[in-house]
């Protein structure tokens, strides 16, 4: 089976109850259901019950107590996934991600573990909703002044409009219908790389196009061979394996992939976490070209001998930093060494991501055929330019106030809310639903089907405030998302450019908020410090102070995660030649358990 979470419901009870609480964690989530619900709000009472200050702090002691690093069991005995992996979309409470009469038997705790019956409604068939887009905005052509650097050997050249890419008549159609008017520069740059046959690891600013960079190539490759998904077989061998960390990233891939495809034999599928296995089983033998997946159910679905490797062309890993930093390394691995899986000199790998850490990049190359081109558009980790990003000096006990007048201000725009842990993320949506400001929540506590709910409801406008751990930092595509705030600051400053980056897609402009407490978050500054300056943003006097006061070497330290360039370019300049690869520290431990 696939997941595996570190802790059960009731022991999450028992621990609270030990810390003289009683707070079953599912309870605190339909609060904040009800409180979504117009006209239901709560008595003061709930906000001394569910105090999120005295939660988070017990709750890290606890937290860290129980997982560790060494939480993460390899081996260990329902087969894959398993065990603390950081960020990991993939581990929940047992209530969401289980089935019973479908897991291991060998498993003594899989009787416990009740059926996940979840089948997420039917999608829309009509075109108008397979297209459904929002406006690229006022900076879009300035995507074009971006530099670029593409590294490594015989580089391919750019395209400069769709018409070069010569994509067949279908695949242009819904591109045009999707509002594509011109490639952004990762488009221009990773389709001809792609149709080259060339392995690639693309970094590109958070909102530029990277999805249709990746899925556009390998469907019209796809098309120009002919292949068709053959229909209600049981043993599916798609072309293409697309992964992504989180469940809501990898089905808006999914549904890229289903608008770029309309119309066409090419046949994409998604499997993920906290949704009926059963149903998605059937969805798999209806044909199969292309399987979108997280790690976790993915294995999953492999291991069962419903997905066979041996046709497999092409393996993309968006998110690719995330993908492989220790959370999902050892699902990575064992994906790629899984039978029938094409070794990668047969297989082409492609990974997109807004930032790369050095030591992730040395780390990916084990994945990448030795001659891979990496691709650079602007600052390799950078925020996007087009959010302007602001800074609040803050103490933890401000922390609620400033989030309210700042709300009071920006009506019912958009705006993601981004906090440390689940329970806070319940705990400032109730507070907010108690000011009477719509707003919902989205965390890995949450059932699938409410978590589907809620960003529908953000969606649509209905709660134009969502509050979210890092679970909805990456990739998200969310329309007319104008601000987002960092009630918490993440631990890590590519989780910060993620988040951020939920705004100013496809040339908007967007705004960041960031509360920022000098208690907790001084080992941030320097990175701000750093990002602020390479995005050409003011930084406020105080933040640069505060960076300034951890010494030189927060800078340096700083300045690591940023990778110039490829990373092969410092190996061959001598630096740092012969270290072991570090593995990368996972941001925010307590918001992923
Ligand atoms: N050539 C284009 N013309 C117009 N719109 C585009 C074009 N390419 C992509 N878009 C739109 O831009 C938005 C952002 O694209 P996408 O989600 O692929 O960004 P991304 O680079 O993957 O971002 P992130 O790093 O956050 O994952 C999407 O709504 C997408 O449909």
């Amino acid at each position: 089976m696939e997941e595996e979470e570190e802790l059960s419901e009731e022991e999450a009870e028992v621990s609270c109850f030990q810390m003289g609480k009683v707070c079953p964690l599912k309870n605190v989530a339909e609060l904040v259901l009800m409180c979504a619900q117009p006209g239901r709000g709560f008595g003061g009472n709930s906000q001394t019950q569910f105090n999120g200050e005295n939660y988070s702090t017990q709750e890290n002691d606890f937290s860290r107590g129980r997982r560790g690093r060494g939480g993460h069991s390899e081996g260990h005995d329902r087969g894959f996934g398993g065990g603390y992996r950081g960020k990991n979309e993939e581990i929940f409470t047992q209530a969401t991600t289980e089935d019973p009469k479908e897991s291991d038997p060998s498993n003594p705790d899989s009787s416990i573990r009740p059926k996940v019956t979840y089948v997420p409604p039917a999608l829309p068939e009509d075109e108008d909703s397979v297209f459904a887009h929002y406006q690229q905005g006022i900076n879009f052509d300035k995507y074009d002044d971006i530099i670029v650097d593409l590294s490594g050997t015989n580089p391919l050249p750019a395209i400069l409009s769709f018409a070069e890419a010569a994509l067949c008549e279908s695949l242009q159609k819904n591109v045009t219908k999707s509002g594509y008017s011109k490639p952004t520069p990762v488009q221009k740059h990773a389709i001809p790389i792609i149709f080259a046959g060339r392995d690639l690891m693309a970094c590109a600013q958070t909102g530029s196009g990277k999805t249709a960079a990746f899925l556009l190539p390998i469907l019209q490759q796809l098309m120009a061979d002919g292949v068709a998904a053959s229909s209600f077989v049981e043993l599916q061998e798609p072309e293409a394996i697309i992964v992504a960390p989180t469940r809501e990233l990898i089905n808006q891939i999914f549904l890229e992939a289903r608008k770029f495809a309309y119309g066409t034999c090419v046949r994409p599928v998604v499997v993920y976490g906290g949704v009926n296995t059963g149903f998605q089983l059937r969805e798999i033998s209806k044909g199969c070209n292309i399987v979108c997946g997280t790690p976790g159910r993915l294995l999953d679905v492999i291991q069962r001998g419903r997905i066979g490797l041996t046709k497999l062309r092409y393996l993309v890993l968006d998110e690719a930093d995330r993908m492989l930093d220790m959370g999902f390394e050892p699902d990575m691995r064992r994906l790629v060494s899984m039978p029938g899986m094409p070794p990668k000199e047969n297989r082409q790998t492609l990974l997109f991501s807004a930032t790369y850490p050095q030591d992730i990049q040395r780390l990916a190359a084990d994945f990448l055929k030795t001659d891979y081109l990496f691709l650079a558009v602007g600052i390799v980790g950078g925020a996007c330019s087009d959010v302007e990003q602001t800074f609040v000096q803050v103490t933890k006990f401000s922390k609620r106030e400033q989030l309210l007048d700042f709300l009071k201000t920006t009506g019912n725009e958009r705006t993601m809310v981004f906090v440390e842990t689940k329970r806070q993320a319940d705990f400032i949506a109730t507070f907010l639903c108690q000011e009477e400001l719509p707003t919902t929540s989205i965390h890995g506590d949450r059932e699938q089907r409410e978590r589907e709910q809620a960003l529908a409801d953000f969606k649509t406008g209905k709660c134009p405030i969502l509050v979210a751990t890092s679970v909805a930092a990456r990739g998200l595509d969310i329309p007319e998302v104008q601000h987002v705030v960092n009630f918490d600051l993440p631990k890590n400053i590519d989780e910060y450019v993620h988040r951020i980056g939920r705004t100013g897609r496809c040339g908007n402009i967007g705004r960041a908020v960031s509360f920022y407490d000098p208690e907790g978050d001084s080992q941030l500054a320097a990175a701000l410090v750093t990002i602020l300056s390479k995005a050409q943003q003011e930084v406020p006097p105080w933040l640069e102070e505060s960076a300034f006061s951890r010494g030189a070497t927060a800078f340096s330290q700083a300045n690591k995660s940023f990778a110039s360039s490829d990373s092969r370019k410092s190996q061959q300049a001598g630096c740092e030649r012969g270290q072991p690869v570090p593995q990368v520290a996972v941001a925010d431990d307590d918001d992923w358990e």
